[in-house]
């Protein structure tokens, strides 16, 4: 693959930053209004997942939730969280792939992807759809960890060890948004944000975040964001890269404040969002 022909000028993301992007609804919004986030996330093998996103998106602030997933996840998605809605209906962005299995996705699912991915809306695409970035027809921001990122890359011919993106995770996420034609977020300590010309760089500020489920938690609170600000997406999609960068932020200090120094599991980390972001609005 050739050098990336766009220079892109890389800076940290601070919490003054992100704090510009978590809407608030206004008296005259209602739920339709606010945001719905559509959800097509879980699969059999990983169930989990879906309820991990669910709850973050919730937890994120939102209109609505349109959880569409398989029937073993729809139903731990409703234990958890009896106000998400599961019929058919309109959204304002998607959420797709968290604990989705390409290799083990069945043709009805990867129709429904599809099916969501032409849509136009913004999109979320994690982990199990990844595959299926080709078929984004809106503005569409991925979220790969740096095996994922190398599967991609290979799916369209680029060969790349995961040691190699892990070593400049930087260049490997600017290559890939100029390739794939997205915001790329990939995942890690310090987690790499590109789009186009500009690259945004947001570190962990605990390493408790390593923790199983925590990317699916991520993908959640990203997808509200993008719900909430779908229109700003459509005025700029250039709004993209600092939405995915304000979703790391939350995340961050999320996980932060759930550990208080001690270990955490994902959920922990999507049940402190709402003070996160209470503190993020009252800060700067
Ligand atoms: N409770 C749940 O339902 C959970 C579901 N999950 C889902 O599990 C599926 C499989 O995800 P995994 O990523 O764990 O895939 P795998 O467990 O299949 O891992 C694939 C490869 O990626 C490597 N890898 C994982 N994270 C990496 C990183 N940060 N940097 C470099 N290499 C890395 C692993 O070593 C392995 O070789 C996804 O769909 C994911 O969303 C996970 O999020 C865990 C929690
Ligand atoms: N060492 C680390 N320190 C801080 N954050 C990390 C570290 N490793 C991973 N993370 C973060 O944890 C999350 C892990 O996501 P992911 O790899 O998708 O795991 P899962 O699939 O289990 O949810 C990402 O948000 C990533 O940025």
């Amino acid at each position: 693959m050739t050098a990336p022909t766009e220079v892109v000028s890389w800076r940290d993301f601070t919490m003054a930053d992100a704090r510009g992007y978590l809407a608030a609804p206004t008296p005259s919004d209602d739920k339709y209004s606010r945001g719905v986030l559509g959800v097509i996330t879980g699969s059999r093998a990983y169930p989990g997942a879906a309820v991990l996103g669910v709850e973050a998106a919730s937890r994120t602030g939102l209109g609505m939730v349109r959880y569409l997933g398989p029937g073993r996840a729809t139903r731990l998605v409703l234990q958890r969280r009896p106000e998400i809605v599961t019929a058919q209906g309109r959204v304002q962005a998607w959420l797709l792939g968290s604990g989705m299995d390409a290799a083990a996705r069945s043709g009805r699912v990867t129709a429904e992807l599809v099916a969501a991915l032409g849509q136009g809306h913004p999109v979320v695409i994690d982990a199990g759809a990844l595959d299926l970035v080709h078929a984004g027809t809106g503005s569409v921001v991925i979220t790969p960890h740096a095996s994922e990122l190398q599967r991609v890359l290979g799916e369209w011919g680029v060969d790349v060890s995961v040691t190699a993106i892990s070593e400049d995770p930087q260049g490997w996420a600017q290559r890939a948004a100029e390739l794939l034609k997205v915001t790329v977020l990939l995942k890690g300590h310090v987690t790499h944000i590109a789009q186009g010309t500009r690259g945004y760089r947001v570190t962990a500020p605990t390493t408790e975040l390593a923790a199983a489920g925590s990317g699916d938690v991520l993908g959640g609170i990203l997808g509200a964001l993008l719900a909430t600000h779908a229109q700003a997406i459509s005025n700029d999609p250039s709004v993209m890269a600092r939405l995915a960068a304000t979703a790391a932020v939350v995340h961050g200090l999320a996980g932060e404040k759930a550990s208080g120094g001690g270990p955490i599991v994902a959920l922990d980390i999507a049940e402190s969002v709402p003070a996160v972001i209470s503190g993020l609005r009252s800060s700067y």
